[in-house]
């Protein structure tokens, strides 16, 4: 059962003592209860479903109509398995490694990863790219795993920075290498559907690493993914 009490945040900087080493890496920064896994996904949709209804009553929306009347639990079903759904541990992918007999020692890019998170701030989209790069240190990863290393990161309640970092760590961790590098390229809801309404301005971030602080590698990346 969930501990309600149990309102503290935990980040890495505080420890996470009694997280398993899995899932403190697979949530790198993100605060996150230490009891945030104990219920199950059927429990946190039927709670989440129970809430959002009283948001839309609050609205003073007619859940009696047709089209509206199971948008909570559709909302509790989004949330908590498909846009919020890298919050758990249990969801990280599967790198897939495999030896790298061809000696391929040169950076490998991934160019424009689509990147669909949620700004922690509003809950509303942050909708962008992300460019990955590693130098094989004897290993080479799936391709597809990148993409999936970033969407898991993504689907998440996120900062972009947060993000961004927390790309980079999962892609060390994976290839077993300090040789990383990530952009992030994104555009915020929250500042263009709202607030100040300037829908033409992206945010860029990037995490480089390893042989990537070196300005020649990095500058190679960089004009790799401007090509
Ligand atoms: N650094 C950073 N800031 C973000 C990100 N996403 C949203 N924000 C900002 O978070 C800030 C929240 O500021 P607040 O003043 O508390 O919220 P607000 O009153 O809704 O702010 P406005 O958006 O200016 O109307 C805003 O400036 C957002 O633009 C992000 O990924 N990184
Ligand atoms: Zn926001």
């Amino acid at each position: 059962m969930i501990n309600n009490n149990a309102v503290n945040h935990l980040t890495i900087e505080q420890g996470i003592t009694d997280f398993e080493h899995e899932h403190y890496n697979a949530a790198f920064n993100t605060p996150i209860r230490p009891d945030a896994f104990e219920m199950d996904d059927d429990t946190k949709m039927e709670m989440i479903a129970k809430h959002f209804k009283g948001i839309m009553q609050v609205l003073g929306m007619d859940l009696n109509d047709d089209s509206l009347k199971d948008t909570p639990k559709r909302v509790a079903k989004m949330y908590v398995k498909e846009i919020f759904s890298g919050l758990n541990p249990a969801n990280k992918p599967e790198p897939t490694l495999f030896k790298n007999p061809f000696q391929y020692k040169q950076m490998l890019v991934e160019r424009n990863i689509a990147v669909f998170s949620n700004c922690e701030h509003h809950f509303v989209p942050i909708v962008g790219k992300a460019h990955v790069a590693y130098i094989s240190n004897g290993h080479v990863i799936g391709l597809s795993k990148l993409n999936r290393i970033v969407q898991y990161c993504s689907q998440r309640p996120q900062v972009q920075e947060r993000l961004t970092m927390q790309i980079a760590n999962m892609l060390k961790e994976a290839l077993g290498t300090e040789d990383v590098a990530v952009i992030v390229d994104a555009h915020h809801h929250c500042v263009s559907s709202r607030g100040i309404r300037d829908a033409g301005s992206t945010t860029l971030t990037a995490e480089y690493s390893g042989q990537f602080l070196v300005t020649e590698t990095k500058n190679e990346f960089l004009k790799h993914i401007a090509s």
